[in-house]
């Protein structure tokens, strides 16, 4: 539990069944000067919260300390990737490492199941017995991209009671409950920093300033910049003594530049496609070959999501020119798409697994190619 009302209701409907239930609260963030408006660290206020509905529910509660875990496979990797001007997401890696790998480690054979508050399904295949990880009833709050790449020998012992829920239904069932969580705003933002600190004002505690150059498509100088991490691909941006907006294109590692164009709609910013590593199949014997076979066998639709927030874009997938790469072929042209970030592949309801964007192929980048073919 996490102190959060998708979880108190997660917890409130398993009470109300035959079930030995007890509950564990992770403090994944050790840092104890980081106080919200309350004076109080956010685990502290989010523990409270736990042992709070835990005694409504009668139901045992105990905290467990990840946040060593967390600091070296969650946060101390996402911080090199947005020092290398890419954009890491934590709260994915958060989930296979912590939620669903240390977390069980943990517990140990004192759970036998796991619940989540998680807004996902897991659908049990009949031929396999094998767990099909699916979208929640509820599109809108649908958290399956964020479970993308938990494993399904992991993810089998999870329970995600919600998943036929829409949030209002759950917040009235809250209220209906009288669970002190009830009213508890949804948390917003990577989930070890509390939802009133700024990510810029909180990630620049650990990464240094870098200075560096924003140039123009043309490669002319028109502005400077304090640090590659500090800019979204996608995202408007204002240039010190220029007066018209600009977007974010590109960000150079090699050359600490960013890349800005004048327009959203500029040729740069439309990316038509990402080529992937890193690969985890929800089922691990997945591969390429593999899912495109079973769009044949099942039919319907590929699609990627590749932000929690962001639309669905359909897809094709491919190989790509070795057997870790993965290409996603997009149908039609999408903004705010940067490399480090997870794209998670679905064949219409069900979340086949997800890689890490290392390149994109923009409309720029295709007309370039069409005009130094060989007419
Ligand atoms: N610190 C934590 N300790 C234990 N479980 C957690 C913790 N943080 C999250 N979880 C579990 O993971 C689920 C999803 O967490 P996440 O932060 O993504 O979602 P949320 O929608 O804000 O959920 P909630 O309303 O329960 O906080 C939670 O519902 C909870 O079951």
């Amino acid at each position: 539990m996490s102190g959060g009302v998708d979880s108190s209701v997660t917890a409130a409907l398993l009470a109300e069944q035959d079930f030995d239930l007890s509950a564990v609260f992770m403090r994944n963030w050790d840092t104890k000067d980081e106080l919200g408006a309350d004076g109080k660290c956010e685990w502290e206020r989010d523990w409270h919260d736990v042992q709070q509905v835990c005694k409504l529910l009668n139901i045992p509660c105990r905290m467990v300390d990840l946040s060593r875990e967390y600091w070296l496979r969650v946060f101390e990797p996402a911080l090199r990737v947005w020092e290398r001007g890419m954009t890491p997401n934590p709260d994915v890696d958060c989930n296979r490492e912590i939620k669903f790998d240390a977390l069980v480690q943990r517990l140990g054979e004192s759970a036998q199941w796991i619940a989540t508050g998680h807004y996902a399904h897991l659908q049990w295949d009949d031929a396999t017995h094998r767990a099909m990880l699916c979208r929640s009833v509820d599109r809108h709050k649908d958290q399956s991209y964020f479970l993308a790449a938990v494993q399904e020998p992991q993810l089998r012992r999870f329970m995600f009671p919600i998943s036929h829920m829409t949030k209002p239904q759950l917040r009235e069932l809250a209220h209906a409950r009288g669970l002190p969580t009830a009213s508890r705003e949804d948390s917003v933002g990577i989930c070890f920093v509390g939802q009133k600190r700024r990510f810029e004002q909180f990630i620049s505690e650990y990464i240094p300033p870098s200075p560096g150059k924003i140039v123009d498509e043309h490669g002319k100088v028109i502005g400077e910049h304090n640090g590659l991490w500090k800019f979204t691909i996608g995202e408007s941006s204002r240039v010190s003594g220029l007066k018209t907006r600009f977007y974010v294109a590109k960000k150079d590692a090699e050359r600490n530049e960013i890349v800005a164009v004048p327009g959203r709609d500029h040729p740069m910013l439309q990316c038509r496609a990402v080529n992937t590593i890193d690969w985890r199949w929800v089922w691990p014997d997945h591969d390429v070959q593999q899912v495109l076979a079973l769009q044949t066998k099942l039919g319907g639709r590929f699609t990627t999501k590749i932000r929690h927030a962001m639309a669905e874009i359909e897809c094709t997938p491919s190989q790509g020119t070795s057997p870790e790469n993965v290409v996603l072929s997009f149908a039609h042209p999408d903004a705010g798409v940067a490399p480090g970030q997870t794209a998670a592949l679905y064949l219409n309801e069900w979340c086949l697994g997800c890689g890490t964007i290392t390149e994109t192929t923009c409309t720029a980048d295709l007309q370039e190619s069409a005009s130094s073919e060989p007419t």
